[in-house]
């Protein structure tokens, strides 16, 4: 291709993301959008292609970011270059829109035609409108019989403030309305319009670790072309590499001869050094740089920290090269290595937040075949000391001495909780027993309310979405962002097995709640760790001050014992569940601990949390 021909080119990409609220239907959306331009055919098609990870299609979520090229014919004769980059819709993983919408001219806003604008509808559309994304709203789900797309349309328009005249009606079930929508992309999103004789600037938004080509970039071309053979330099951290491959995924990989700017795609350079690369670095050339890096990605920062173990201790080194691949992959994920006195070698590793968490500790499972135990996570901790110093908390065993502490602060995050206007009460209600301070409140139709709390991190964090969504049938939807630090009146519950202080299971509570939740731990513990051929004592302490103890009465358990037909089967199955229960334990001093009981902190009985 020569220069007019790239130019002539460029007017006929369209880059753009789907954003929405979780489940009002970007997968399907976009399954259709793949259908549509023939970019898999019929019988490759299933549902949610661009979920790729197995852990998405069993969850039915996006987690990742995914970018695929594709075809289209439009009505006006010419065909199209889509660069389509799905985003994940849940709260934990905005920062994955965030670097999805960077690489981006224009936004597709998925909203449900019943449910309306929710929480990360708002939260997302910011997002783009921050980077100056055309917004084309589609109001999706128009099959379903409680869907009221007119209502919803002026809600767009009220809510967010755009306008929604235009607005596509789709069922991305159904097939419908997506071939108005292609055609929307084609006129409202601009084509792309980076110099193509500049020196090369690619953005860097994800990355994957591939075992034959190294590290696989996946890149925005803002500027520039880059072609195989081609010596490159990634600006941050300087190291330079020559080009093997470059291509586009549709959805597999397809090699091509160039990128050029405007097109998003993949660079493969034999990189080895997996801290070479971060996502959010800019990719230029070597022999004639680009004098600016393009502008990266907000760092992050982890919301709860908590300890990832192997169960088996010689796996440790495992253990740090899966952590360092996956962060490739996962630029949000954290990790530093840790020692417990219970648990020995790990690592206390940050997460956006609990699915976050989740996905994290399955993928190490899955992908790297671990097997791991992983202590309840807890937020930064922020403790004023007597000698005048600041001391960051993030593993609630590090916490010093009461004698040494003048007071302990906490991070507070702002809440915006959406919810029918039937719930508000008991929504007030939840947020109010998490200690939260009511800001404001909206009634944004006659419908919906918008209410606005100050709420401590940690109560927020754990199972508030649970039970927010418990509470409200479903219906409410949650945003919330990290404001500041409050001081509060919190003290450091450790618990003892067997008279040894367990450092993995210490946490840290609300004076008002501890003995409570001193006791609801000791209970559940005793329910969770398996009786041995002698007592247990399990003792809650603040401080020296033993507030709760009780005993685990000696006598194992034998789970086969009660099988009178003499299946051998199930007797071998039982034994089976009770080999690989053990596995999952730790020994901890003379007691076996398993899994369940690291996490048992965290699940608090609310009813009872005093009240308040
Ligand atoms: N009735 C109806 N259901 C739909 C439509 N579009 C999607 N759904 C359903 O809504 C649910 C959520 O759809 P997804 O496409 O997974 O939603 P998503 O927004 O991608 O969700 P995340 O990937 O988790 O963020 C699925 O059960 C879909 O089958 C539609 O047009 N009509």
């Amino acid at each position: 291709m020569d220069l007019e021909q790239m130019k002539e080119h460029q007017q006929y990409i369209r880059n753009f993301s789907i954003v929405a609220h979780i489940d009002h239907g970007k997968s399907t959306l976009a399954d259709r959008i793949l259908e549509l331009t023939d970019t898999v055919a019929k019988r490759d098609m299933q549902d949610q292609l661009l979920d790729n990870m197995d852990l998405e299609r069993e969850r039915g979520i996006t987690i990742k970011l995914n970018a695929v090229e594709l075809q289209y014919k439009a009505e006006d004769g010419h065909t199209y270059e889509f660069h389509l980059i799905d985003t994940p819709g849940h709260v934990d993983f905005s920062y994955e829109v965030s670097r999805s919408l960077a690489a981006c001219e224009g936004a597709v806003l998925v909203v449900d035609a019943a449910q309306g604008v929710e929480a990360q509808t708002l939260a997302n559309v910011y997002l783009a409108l921050d980077d100056d994304l055309e917004i084309l709203p589609v109001i999706n789900k128009i099959d379903l019989p409680s869907a009221d797309p007119e209502r919803v349309r002026k809600e767009v328009e009220d809510v967010i403030g755009i306008d929604a005249s235009d607005a596509v009606l789709a069922s991305a079930k159904q097939g419908i309305g997506i071939q108005e929508l292609l055609e929307q992309i084609v006129h409202k999103v601009p084509a792309p319009d980076g110099d193509l004789t500049a020196p090369l600037r690619a953005l860097v938004f994800d990355s994957i670790y591939d075992d034959y080509r190294g590290v696989v970039l996946s890149v925005r071309v803002f500027e520039g072309t880059v072609k195989p053979g081609d010596k490159i330099k990634l600006m941050n951290s300087g190291s330079e590499y020559e080009v093997t491959e470059v291509g586009v995924n549709s959805p597999d990989p397809i090699k091509r001869d160039m990128l050029m700017a405007g097109e998003v795609g993949y660079i493969t350079a034999s990189i080895k050094d997996i801290t070479d690369t971060r996502v959010g670095d800019t990719v230029t050339g070597a022999a004639d740089p680009a004098k600016e890096a393009l502008p990266g990605y907000r760092e992050m920062a982890p919301m709860v920290y908590a300890g990832l173990y192997p169960t088996d201790n010689a796996k440790y080194g495992d253990l740090r090269e899966a952590l360092e691949k996956l962060k490739l992959n996962d630029a949000a994920l954290e990790f530093e290595p840790e020692t417990s006195q219970a648990l020995g070698f790990g690592f206390r590793a940050g997460f956006l937040g609990m699915l976050h968490m989740d996905v994290v500790q399955e993928r190490l499972e899955r992908e790297f075949n671990l097997d791991l135990i992983t202590t309840a996570p807890s937020v930064t901790y922020h403790a004023n000391l007597t000698d005048g110093t600041q001391k960051e908390v993030e593993n609630p065993s590090e916490m010093p001495e009461v004698s040494e502490i003048r007071n302990i602060e906490e991070p507070y995050v702002k809440a915006t909780i959406m919810t029918p206007n039937d719930y508000v009460g008991p929504v007030m209600e939840l947020c109010q027993r998490r200690r939260g301070q009511f800001i404001t409140m909206e009634y944004l139709d006659d419908y919906r309310v918008n209410v606005e709390y100050e709420m401590p991190l940690s109560e927020i964090i754990f199972d508030f979405f649970d039970k927010l969504k418990s509470s409200t049938k479903g219906y409410a939807s949650l945003d919330y962002e990290l404001d500041d630090y409050q001081q509060s009146d919190l003290v450091k519950i450790d618990i003892l097995l067997n008279g040894d202080k367990v450092d993995a299971l210490s946490f840290i509570s609300h004076r008002t709640f501890a003995e409570k939740r001193g006791r609801d731990i000791v209970t559940k513990l005793k329910g969770i760790i398996p009786r041995q051929n002698f007592e247990i004592p399990i003792q809650a302490a603040i401080g020296a001050k033993i507030i709760v103890r009780t005993n685990i009465r000696a006598y194992r358990k034998d789970v086969t014992a009660k099988i009178h037909t003499g299946d051998p089967d199930r007797r071998a199955k039982l034994l089976d569940k009770q080999r690989r229960g053990k596995e999952r334990m730790k020994s901890v001093g003379t007691v076996d601990v398993p899994q369940e009981a690291f996490m048992a902190v965290l699940q608090t009985d609310e009813e009872d949390n005093g009240g308040k």
